[in-house]
Protein backbone atom coordinates (compact mmCIF):
# COMPACT_ATOMS: atom_id res chain seq x y z
CA UNK A 1 0.00 0.00 0.00
CA UNK A 2 1.31 3.50 -1.03
CA UNK A 3 2.50 5.96 1.98
CA UNK A 4 1.92 9.77 2.43
CA UNK A 5 4.02 11.64 5.08
CA UNK A 6 1.30 14.35 6.80
CA UNK A 7 2.99 16.22 9.86
CA UNK A 8 5.79 13.71 9.88
CA UNK A 9 3.44 10.83 10.22
CA UNK A 10 3.32 7.62 7.96
CA UNK A 11 -0.57 7.47 6.47
CA UNK A 12 -2.33 5.45 4.48
CA UNK A 13 -4.25 5.91 1.06
CA UNK A 14 -7.08 6.34 2.48
CA UNK A 15 -6.03 9.50 4.56
CA UNK A 16 -5.88 11.38 1.48
CA UNK A 17 -8.69 13.23 3.02
CA UNK A 18 -6.00 15.10 5.54
CA UNK A 19 -3.55 15.64 2.85
CA UNK A 20 -6.33 17.89 1.21
CA UNK A 21 -6.77 19.39 4.77
CA UNK A 22 -3.06 19.79 4.93
CA UNK A 23 -2.76 21.52 1.20
CA UNK A 24 -5.89 23.53 1.77
CA UNK A 25 -4.55 24.98 4.93
CA UNK A 26 -1.44 25.75 3.45
CA UNK A 27 -2.88 27.56 0.34
CA UNK A 28 -5.06 29.63 2.80
CA UNK A 29 -2.44 30.66 4.98
CA UNK A 30 -0.36 31.70 1.72
CA UNK A 31 -1.17 35.43 2.69
CA UNK A 32 0.59 34.93 6.21
CA UNK A 33 3.97 34.50 4.88
CA UNK A 34 4.31 37.68 3.31
CA UNK A 35 2.15 39.48 6.07
CA UNK A 36 4.42 38.40 8.81
CA UNK A 37 7.22 39.04 6.66
CA UNK A 38 6.38 42.68 5.70
CA UNK A 39 6.25 42.78 10.08
CA UNK A 40 9.69 41.63 9.95
CA UNK A 41 10.83 44.42 7.23
CA UNK A 42 8.97 47.24 9.33
CA UNK A 43 10.52 46.27 12.51
CA UNK A 44 13.61 46.66 10.12
CA UNK A 45 14.96 43.27 11.22
CA UNK A 46 16.52 42.14 7.98
CA UNK A 47 18.64 45.83 8.30
CA UNK A 48 19.19 45.23 11.97
CA UNK A 49 21.27 41.88 11.41
CA UNK A 50 22.83 42.92 8.42
CA UNK A 51 24.30 46.41 10.28
CA UNK A 52 25.58 44.46 12.70
CA UNK A 53 27.50 41.97 10.53
CA UNK A 54 26.62 38.72 12.85
CA UNK A 55 24.04 36.38 13.96
CA UNK A 56 22.11 38.50 16.39
CA UNK A 57 20.14 37.08 19.53
CA UNK A 58 16.49 38.19 20.10
CA UNK A 59 17.53 40.24 22.72
CA UNK A 60 20.51 41.97 20.72
CA UNK A 61 17.50 42.37 17.91
CA UNK A 62 14.89 43.97 20.48
CA UNK A 63 17.58 46.32 21.79
CA UNK A 64 17.92 47.97 17.92
CA UNK A 65 14.81 47.98 17.36
CA UNK A 66 12.92 51.59 17.06
CA UNK A 67 10.44 50.49 19.92
CA UNK A 68 9.85 51.60 23.91
CA UNK A 69 9.13 48.53 24.96
CA UNK A 70 8.51 45.88 22.50
CA UNK A 71 7.05 42.33 23.39
CA UNK A 72 9.28 40.02 23.36
CA UNK A 73 7.43 37.00 23.23
CA UNK A 74 5.52 38.18 20.16
CA UNK A 75 8.80 38.65 18.14
CA UNK A 76 10.22 35.57 18.93
CA UNK A 77 7.27 33.92 17.50
CA UNK A 78 7.30 36.17 14.34
CA UNK A 79 10.85 34.71 14.04
CA UNK A 80 9.82 31.30 14.46
CA UNK A 81 7.52 31.29 11.96
CA UNK A 82 10.18 33.65 9.63
CA UNK A 83 12.58 30.86 10.08
CA UNK A 84 10.57 28.09 9.25
CA UNK A 85 9.82 30.19 5.89
CA UNK A 86 13.11 30.24 5.55
CA UNK A 87 13.75 34.00 5.28
CA UNK A 88 16.04 34.02 8.76
CA UNK A 89 18.08 30.79 9.69
CA UNK A 90 18.74 30.21 13.45
CA UNK A 91 21.73 28.49 15.23
CA UNK A 92 21.29 27.25 18.99
CA UNK A 93 24.39 28.25 20.70
CA UNK A 94 24.64 27.31 24.39
CA UNK A 95 20.70 27.12 24.85
CA UNK A 96 20.26 30.61 22.96
CA UNK A 97 18.99 31.29 19.02
CA UNK A 98 21.47 33.51 16.59
CA UNK A 99 19.46 34.36 14.20
CA UNK A 100 21.03 35.00 10.20
CA UNK A 101 19.47 36.38 7.16
CA UNK A 102 19.52 33.73 4.07
CA UNK A 103 19.63 33.86 0.57
CA UNK A 104 15.88 35.33 0.46
CA UNK A 105 16.32 38.06 3.37
CA UNK A 106 19.70 39.47 1.90
CA UNK A 107 17.75 40.72 -0.95
CA UNK A 108 15.83 43.01 1.42
CA UNK A 109 19.22 44.72 2.56
CA UNK A 110 21.26 45.19 -1.08
CA UNK A 111 24.01 48.13 -0.55
CA UNK A 112 23.25 51.04 -1.37
CA UNK A 113 19.28 50.61 -1.58
CA UNK A 114 16.84 48.52 0.83
CA UNK A 115 16.76 45.76 -1.99
CA UNK A 116 13.12 44.15 -2.83
CA UNK A 117 11.84 45.85 0.74
CA UNK A 118 9.70 48.14 -1.49
CA UNK A 119 8.15 45.67 -3.36
CA UNK A 120 6.97 43.77 -0.94
CA UNK A 121 5.32 47.14 1.01
CA UNK A 122 3.94 47.96 -1.87
CA UNK A 123 2.10 44.61 -2.85
CA UNK A 124 1.16 44.08 0.48
CA UNK A 125 -0.19 47.77 0.92
CA UNK A 126 -4.22 48.11 1.60
CA UNK A 127 -4.30 50.20 -1.99
CA UNK A 128 -2.82 47.34 -4.06
CA UNK A 129 -4.54 44.72 -1.90
CA UNK A 130 -7.67 46.35 -2.33
CA UNK A 131 -8.49 44.89 -6.08
CA UNK A 132 -8.00 40.98 -4.83
CA UNK A 133 -11.13 41.53 -3.21
CA UNK A 134 -13.10 42.79 -6.59
CA UNK A 135 -11.33 39.71 -8.45
CA UNK A 136 -13.99 37.42 -8.97
CA UNK A 137 -16.04 40.08 -9.79
CA UNK A 138 -13.43 40.66 -12.86
CA UNK A 139 -14.24 37.30 -14.16
CA UNK A 140 -17.84 37.60 -14.33
CA UNK A 141 -18.54 41.38 -15.09
CA UNK A 142 -15.11 41.58 -17.22
CA UNK A 143 -14.18 45.16 -15.37
CA UNK A 144 -10.90 46.13 -14.05
CA UNK A 145 -10.43 45.15 -10.61
CA UNK A 146 -8.41 48.32 -9.72
CA UNK A 147 -10.65 50.66 -11.03
CA UNK A 148 -13.38 48.56 -9.36
CA UNK A 149 -11.98 48.81 -5.81
CA UNK A 150 -10.71 52.52 -5.98
CA UNK A 151 -12.88 54.44 -8.53
CA UNK A 152 -9.92 55.33 -11.54
CA UNK A 153 -7.47 52.60 -13.26
CA UNK A 154 -4.11 52.84 -12.01
CA UNK A 155 -2.12 55.32 -13.87
CA UNK A 156 -4.97 57.81 -13.15
CA UNK A 157 -5.18 57.21 -9.58
CA UNK A 158 -1.33 57.26 -9.36
CA UNK A 159 -1.82 60.61 -11.05
CA UNK A 160 -4.00 61.80 -8.47
CA UNK A 161 -2.55 60.47 -5.45
CA UNK A 162 0.98 60.81 -4.18
CA UNK A 163 1.23 58.67 -1.24
CA UNK A 164 0.50 55.94 -3.96
CA UNK A 165 2.78 56.86 -6.78
CA UNK A 166 5.44 57.32 -4.58
CA UNK A 167 4.89 53.48 -3.47
CA UNK A 168 4.38 51.94 -6.93
CA UNK A 169 7.60 53.80 -8.27
CA UNK A 170 9.95 52.99 -5.87
CA UNK A 171 8.73 49.19 -6.16
CA UNK A 172 9.30 49.19 -9.42
CA UNK A 173 12.95 50.89 -9.35
CA UNK A 174 14.04 48.38 -6.51
CA UNK A 175 13.11 45.56 -8.76
CA UNK A 176 14.62 47.10 -11.80
CA UNK A 177 18.21 47.53 -9.24
CA UNK A 178 17.86 43.68 -9.07
CA UNK A 179 17.25 42.66 -12.50
CA UNK A 180 19.13 45.42 -14.44
CA UNK A 181 22.40 43.48 -12.03
CA UNK A 182 21.66 40.10 -13.51
CA UNK A 183 20.99 42.30 -17.17
CA UNK A 184 24.22 43.60 -17.62
CA UNK A 185 26.06 41.10 -16.81
CA UNK A 186 24.41 38.11 -18.96
CA UNK A 187 23.54 40.82 -21.69
CA UNK A 188 27.35 43.09 -22.63
CA UNK A 189 26.69 42.15 -25.94
CA UNK A 190 23.39 43.73 -26.63
CA UNK A 191 24.35 47.22 -26.07
CA UNK A 192 27.17 46.93 -28.30
CA UNK A 193 27.01 48.83 -31.35
CA UNK A 194 24.17 51.44 -30.40
CA UNK A 195 24.52 55.52 -29.54
CA UNK A 196 21.16 56.05 -28.00
CA UNK A 197 18.70 54.62 -25.91
CA UNK A 198 15.19 55.55 -24.72
CA UNK A 199 13.73 53.32 -21.77
CA UNK A 200 9.87 53.52 -22.49
CA UNK A 201 7.82 53.79 -19.55
CA UNK A 202 11.56 53.62 -17.62
CA UNK A 203 9.36 54.37 -14.00
CA UNK A 204 11.97 56.99 -12.55
CA UNK A 205 15.33 56.30 -14.55
CA UNK A 206 16.61 53.15 -12.72
CA UNK A 207 17.29 51.27 -15.38
CA UNK A 208 18.67 53.83 -17.87
CA UNK A 209 20.99 54.78 -14.78
CA UNK A 210 22.21 51.23 -14.58
CA UNK A 211 22.83 51.21 -18.13
CA UNK A 212 24.68 54.33 -18.41
CA UNK A 213 27.00 53.54 -15.66
CA UNK A 214 27.92 50.64 -17.52
CA UNK A 215 27.68 52.07 -21.28
CA UNK A 216 28.92 55.24 -20.87
CA UNK A 217 29.01 55.88 -25.00
CA UNK A 218 25.01 55.51 -25.08
CA UNK A 219 22.75 58.67 -25.07
CA UNK A 220 19.58 57.62 -22.92
CA UNK A 221 16.73 59.33 -22.39
CA UNK A 222 13.76 57.82 -19.44
CA UNK A 223 10.88 58.57 -20.68
CA UNK A 224 7.66 57.84 -18.64
CA UNK A 225 4.06 59.42 -17.62
CA UNK A 226 4.46 63.66 -16.22
CA UNK A 227 3.87 62.09 -12.68
CA UNK A 228 6.46 59.95 -12.50
CA UNK A 229 9.22 61.84 -13.97
CA UNK A 230 8.22 65.06 -12.45
CA UNK A 231 9.67 63.49 -9.43
CA UNK A 232 12.17 61.21 -11.08
CA UNK A 233 15.74 61.57 -9.09
CA UNK A 234 18.36 63.26 -11.33
CA UNK A 235 20.77 60.68 -12.79
CA UNK A 236 24.14 61.51 -14.43
CA UNK A 237 24.03 60.89 -17.96
CA UNK A 238 20.55 60.81 -18.31
CA UNK A 239 17.34 63.00 -19.70
CA UNK A 240 13.67 62.65 -18.47
CA UNK A 241 10.94 63.24 -21.20
CA UNK A 242 7.65 63.36 -20.09
CA UNK A 243 4.82 62.07 -22.58
CA UNK A 244 2.07 59.28 -23.15
CA UNK A 245 3.51 56.18 -24.97
CA UNK A 246 0.22 55.53 -27.38
CA UNK A 247 1.07 58.92 -28.78
CA UNK A 248 4.31 59.18 -29.29
CA UNK A 249 8.31 57.97 -28.02
CA UNK A 250 11.07 59.66 -28.72
CA UNK A 251 13.43 58.70 -31.42
CA UNK A 252 16.49 56.22 -30.28
CA UNK A 253 18.58 53.35 -32.12
CA UNK A 254 17.07 51.33 -29.43
CA UNK A 255 13.90 51.05 -26.84
CA UNK A 256 14.29 49.56 -24.08
CA UNK A 257 11.31 48.06 -22.29
CA UNK A 258 10.87 46.52 -18.71
CA UNK A 259 7.49 45.47 -17.59
CA UNK A 260 5.76 47.40 -19.42
CA UNK A 261 3.65 45.43 -22.09
CA UNK A 262 2.73 42.84 -19.56
CA UNK A 263 0.65 45.93 -18.31
CA UNK A 264 -1.52 45.87 -21.50
CA UNK A 265 -3.97 43.80 -23.58
CA UNK A 266 -2.82 42.99 -27.11
CA UNK A 267 -4.59 45.57 -29.06
CA UNK A 268 -2.77 48.15 -26.31
CA UNK A 269 0.29 46.78 -26.68
CA UNK A 270 -0.22 46.69 -30.52
CA UNK A 271 -0.27 50.29 -30.47
CA UNK A 272 2.49 50.76 -28.15
CA UNK A 273 4.68 48.88 -30.48
CA UNK A 274 3.52 51.16 -33.69
CA UNK A 275 5.02 53.75 -31.72
CA UNK A 276 8.26 51.92 -31.04
CA UNK A 277 8.31 51.21 -34.93
CA UNK A 278 8.22 54.76 -35.24
CA UNK A 279 10.95 56.02 -32.64
CA UNK A 280 13.32 53.22 -34.31
CA UNK A 281 15.31 53.43 -37.62
CA UNK A 282 13.48 51.43 -40.18
CA UNK A 283 16.42 49.08 -40.75
CA UNK A 284 18.98 48.96 -37.61
CA UNK A 285 17.02 49.97 -34.79
CA UNK A 286 16.37 47.14 -32.24
CA UNK A 287 13.41 46.83 -29.27
CA UNK A 288 15.06 45.42 -25.75
CA UNK A 289 11.80 44.14 -23.99
CA UNK A 290 12.33 42.53 -20.25
CA UNK A 291 9.32 40.94 -19.29
CA UNK A 292 7.86 37.40 -17.94
CA UNK A 293 8.04 34.77 -20.29
CA UNK A 294 5.57 31.86 -19.46
CA UNK A 295 6.69 28.06 -20.38
CA UNK A 296 3.77 26.49 -19.28
CA UNK A 297 4.50 22.64 -19.94
CA UNK A 298 8.22 22.86 -19.24
CA UNK A 299 9.36 25.59 -16.17
CA UNK A 300 10.87 23.80 -13.81
CA UNK A 301 13.07 27.07 -12.48
CA UNK A 302 12.13 28.33 -8.83
CA UNK A 303 10.73 31.42 -10.77
CA UNK A 304 7.40 29.04 -12.14
CA UNK A 305 5.19 29.73 -9.67
CA UNK A 306 5.80 33.10 -9.23
CA UNK A 307 5.37 33.95 -13.13
CA UNK A 308 2.14 32.52 -13.13
CA UNK A 309 1.16 34.55 -10.17
CA UNK A 310 2.12 37.41 -12.14
CA UNK A 311 -0.45 36.67 -14.35
CA UNK A 312 -3.12 37.15 -11.44
CA UNK A 313 -1.31 39.79 -10.26
CA UNK A 314 -1.87 41.56 -13.69
CA UNK A 315 -5.16 40.72 -14.56
CA UNK A 316 -5.98 42.47 -10.20
CA UNK A 317 -4.12 45.40 -11.02
CA UNK A 318 -4.45 46.21 -15.03
CA UNK A 319 -6.91 46.88 -17.52
CA UNK A 320 -6.16 43.71 -19.56
CA UNK A 321 -2.27 43.20 -18.98
CA UNK A 322 -1.22 39.86 -18.55
CA UNK A 323 1.94 37.38 -18.69
CA UNK A 324 2.61 35.35 -22.02
CA UNK A 325 4.04 32.30 -23.92
CA UNK A 326 6.76 32.27 -25.84
CA UNK A 327 4.20 31.73 -29.21
CA UNK A 328 2.07 34.59 -27.20
CA UNK A 329 5.20 36.91 -27.88
CA UNK A 330 5.87 36.06 -31.43
CA UNK A 331 2.28 36.65 -32.47
CA UNK A 332 2.21 40.20 -30.46
CA UNK A 333 5.45 41.44 -31.86
CA UNK A 334 4.84 40.18 -35.52
CA UNK A 335 1.09 42.06 -35.35
CA UNK A 336 3.01 45.16 -34.04
CA UNK A 337 5.45 44.86 -36.86
CA UNK A 338 8.50 43.34 -35.15
CA UNK A 339 8.45 39.47 -37.10
CA UNK A 340 12.00 38.94 -35.60
CA UNK A 341 12.52 38.38 -32.53
CA UNK A 342 14.61 36.53 -30.02
CA UNK A 343 14.23 35.47 -26.77
CA UNK A 344 16.99 35.01 -23.84
CA UNK A 345 16.21 33.64 -20.80
CA UNK A 346 18.45 35.60 -17.32
CA UNK A 347 18.12 34.35 -13.94
CA UNK A 348 15.24 36.41 -12.92
CA UNK A 349 11.55 36.12 -13.30
CA UNK A 350 12.02 38.28 -16.86
CA UNK A 351 13.89 37.51 -19.61
CA UNK A 352 15.14 39.58 -22.74
CA UNK A 353 12.83 39.57 -25.29
CA UNK A 354 15.17 41.41 -28.44
CA UNK A 355 12.96 42.35 -31.61
CA UNK A 356 13.78 43.87 -35.39
CA UNK A 357 11.66 46.20 -36.96
CA UNK A 358 10.08 43.68 -40.32
CA UNK A 359 12.23 45.31 -43.28
CA UNK A 360 9.69 45.40 -45.45
CA UNK A 361 6.94 47.76 -43.67
C1 LIG B 1 5.10 48.31 -14.26
S1 LIG B 1 5.79 49.94 -14.32
C2 LIG B 1 7.41 49.63 -14.95
C3 LIG B 1 8.37 50.75 -14.71
C4 LIG B 1 9.82 50.47 -15.14
N1 LIG B 1 9.93 50.13 -16.54
C5 LIG B 1 10.42 49.36 -14.28
O1 LIG B 1 10.36 48.19 -14.66
O2 LIG B 1 10.90 49.68 -13.19
C6 LIG B 1 4.91 50.60 -15.71
C7 LIG B 1 5.27 52.02 -16.06
O3 LIG B 1 4.46 52.42 -17.18
C8 LIG B 1 4.23 53.81 -17.07
N2 LIG B 1 3.13 54.18 -17.98
C9 LIG B 1 1.84 53.81 -17.88
N3 LIG B 1 1.13 54.36 -18.89
C10 LIG B 1 2.01 55.08 -19.64
C11 LIG B 1 1.87 55.87 -20.83
N4 LIG B 1 0.69 56.00 -21.43
N5 LIG B 1 2.98 56.47 -21.33
C12 LIG B 1 4.20 56.34 -20.71
N6 LIG B 1 4.38 55.59 -19.58
C13 LIG B 1 3.29 54.97 -19.06
C14 LIG B 1 3.91 53.95 -15.59
O4 LIG B 1 3.98 55.28 -15.15
C15 LIG B 1 4.97 53.03 -14.97
O5 LIG B 1 6.15 53.74 -14.64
Amino acid sequence: MRLRNVQGLKMEMQDEDALGQAEFWQITLAFVDSLTLKCAVELGIPQIIHAKGQPLTLSEIITSLQAPSPDSSCLSRVMRFLVKKQVFSEEVKVGEAYYRLTRASKLLVRPGASGLAPMLTMLNHPIFLAPWHCFSRCVVERVDAFEKAHGSKLWMYTANNTGANDIFNEAMASDTVVVLEALLSEYKSGFAGLTSLVDVAGGTGTAVSAIVKAHPHISRINFDLPQVVSSAPEHPGVVHVSGDMFISIPHADAVFMKWILHDWNDEDCVKILKQCRKALPSKSGKLIIVDVVLHLKEDTSAFADSRLAFDMLMFAVTSGGLERTEEEWRALLSKGGFSNCNIKPLPTLQSIIEAYPDPNE
